[in-house]
C-alpha cells in the first residue's frame, strides 16, 4: 500500500525575476510503514518538498496524495483535520518556551479537543514512548537538544498520525545524541507502523534508518529506490559524491589514499586498474576478493575499503587497485566479481602508456 504519493510536484517561490524553481516535476511513491529518505546538498529543494507533503508549502503544479487523499482538493477544515495526521519534527525542534513538556505535548491535543483527562493520560503515553517519564514538569530550558527532540517528537506522534515528517531532525545534535534518536525513529516507525520521510544531507542517516531513499539536486530527484540498490550501484555523480565514490574515470594517483591491505608480497605487475567493488547482503560477508585474486592468479591491494550495514542488510564496497597485467585478465577479474553478484565500474589504469580501459564503466 502506498501512503504518501506525490506526482509531478512542482514549486516556483515568488514570481517574474525574483522567482526561484524549487521543485520541477518531482514524483515519489512511499510505501506504507516504510521509512523514505531525502537527500542532496543545501539548496537540492529536500525541505520544500517534505513541506509540500502537508502542505505547508503549496505546489506550483502537480498533485501531492497522502492516505489516498488529494490533499489540495480539500477546504481549510479537512486540510486541517488531515493535517493532524501528518506529524512533523524540525532541526530546531520547535517548542514552546514559556510552556511546561507535557503542556508542549498537549498543545495539538488541545486543538483536537480532547478532554484534560485524555490529555493528560495521553501525555503519559507519549512521555513513556520517547523515553521521557518524570520530566511533565520542566521547561524546554531545562533539557538537553536530544531531549527536545524528544519532546518535539511525542508532540508529532500526539494525534497518532500516520506520517512523520523529517527535516533535519538531527542535524543540531551531536553524534552520540544523533543516534539516540536514530533508534527512536526506528522503533517508533517499528511499534506504531508509521511511515517516515526524513530530510538529511548525512549518508549515515540514510544507512541506519532507511528502506529506499532519493537522491535530490537541482530540484529533481535524480534517482530513487531501495538503499542498498542505490548505493550499489549510484548513477548519479551527486550520488557518487555523497557515498564518498570517486568518479570512474581518470589514471590512479594512489597517493592519495591509504593502503589499509596489500595481497601477500607480490610485486606490482606493469599495469593495474583501479575497481569499485561492492555487494550487498551475504556476500558482504564473503572474502569474494581475496577468491577472485586466487582464482585469476592476480593480486590487488585495497585503497579504501568498509564493510558496513544498510539498515539490516550487510553491505561492503572497496577501491581496489587490481594488478592484471592484460585486458583478458581484467574481464576475467570483473567477470569473476559479477559471477558473485558483485558490483564492479573500472576507475582507470596505473599504466597511461598502455591503458587498459581508460574511463570504461563495468555495469553488473
Ligand atoms: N521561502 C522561500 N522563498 C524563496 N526561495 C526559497 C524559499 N525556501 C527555499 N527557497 C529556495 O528553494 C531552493 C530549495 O531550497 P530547500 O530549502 O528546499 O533546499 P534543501 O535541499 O532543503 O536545502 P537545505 O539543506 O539548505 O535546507 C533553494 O534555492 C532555496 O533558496
Amino acid at each position: 500500500m502506498i501512503t504518501i504519493r506525490l506526482h509531478n510536484v512542482s514549486k516556483t517561490y515568488g514570481s517574474g525575476k525574483q522567482s526561484v524553481r524549487a521543485l520541477t516535476d518531482v514524483s515519489i511513491e512511499i510505501p506504507s510503514g516504510e521509512i523514505f529518505g531525502l537527500i542532496g546538498y543545501s539548496g537540492a529543494g529536500k525541505s520544500t518538498l517534505l513541506r509540500c507533503i502537508n502542505l505547508l508549502e503549496r505546489p506550483s503544479a502537480g498533485e501531492v496524495w497522502v492516505d489516498d487523499v488529494a490533499l489540495q482538493r480539500l477546504g481549510k477544515r479537512d486540510l486541517q483535520q488531515a493535517r493532524r495526521k501528518i506529524g512533523m519534527i524540525f532541526q530546531h525542534f520547535h517548542l514552546l518556551h514559556s510552556k511546561t513538556v507535557a503542556d508542549n505535548i498537549a498543545f495539538p491535543l488541545k486543538l483536537a479537543k480532547l478532554s484534560k483527562a485524555q490529555r493528560q493520560q495521553r501525555v503519559q503515553e507519549l512521555l513513556h514512548l520517547v523515553g521521557l517519564a518524570g520530566y511533565e514538569h520542566k521547561y524546554p530550558a531545562q533539557l538537553s537538544g536530544g531531549q527536545k527532540q524528544r519532546v518535539a517528537i511525542a508532540r508529532a506522534l500526539a494525534n497518532d498520525p500516520t506520517v512523520l515528517l523529517c527535516d533535519e531532525a538531527t542535524s543540531a545534535l551531536d553524534p552520540q545524541t544523533t543516534d539516540s534518536i536514530l533508534d527512536l525513529l526506528l522503533q517508533i516507525n517499528r511499534r506504531l507502523g508509521l511511515t517516515i520521510v526524513i530530510v538529511t544531507h548525512e549518508i549515515a542517516v540514510v544507512r541506519k534508518l532507511c528502506d529506499r531513499v532519493a537522491v535530490m539536486a537541482n530540484g529533481r530527484v535524480l534517482e530513487q529506490g531501495p538503499v542498498a540498490e542505490v548505493f550499489l550501484a549510484p548513477q548519479h555523480d551527486v550520488t557518487r559524491q555523497l557515498l564518498g565514490i570517486a568518479a570512474p574515470h581518470g589514471t590512479v594517483d594512489t597517493t592519495q589514499e591509504d593502503t589499509v591491505a596489500t595481497a601477500a608480497g607480490e610485486p606490482p605487475m606493469s599495469a593495474a586498474a583501479r575497481l569499485h567493488v561492492a555487494c550487498a547482503g551475504a556476500q558482504a560477508n564473503q572474502p569474494v576478493l581475496a577468491e577472485v585474486a586466487a582464482m585469476t592468479n592476480t593480486t590487488y591491494t585495497i585503497l579504501r575499503g568498509t564493510v558496513d550495514t544498510l539498515k539490516d542488510t550487510p553491505f561492503a564496497r572497496f577501491t581496489v587497485l587490481w594488478n592484471t597485467g592484460s585486458q583478458a585478465t581484467l574481464q576475467a577479474v570483473v567477470d569473476a566479481l559479477r559471477a558473485r553478484g558483485c558490483q564492479v565500474e573500472i576507475q582507470g589504469t596505473t599504466s597511461p602508456d598502455t591503458p587498459i580501459q581508460a574511463e570504461a564503466e563495468v555495469t553488473v
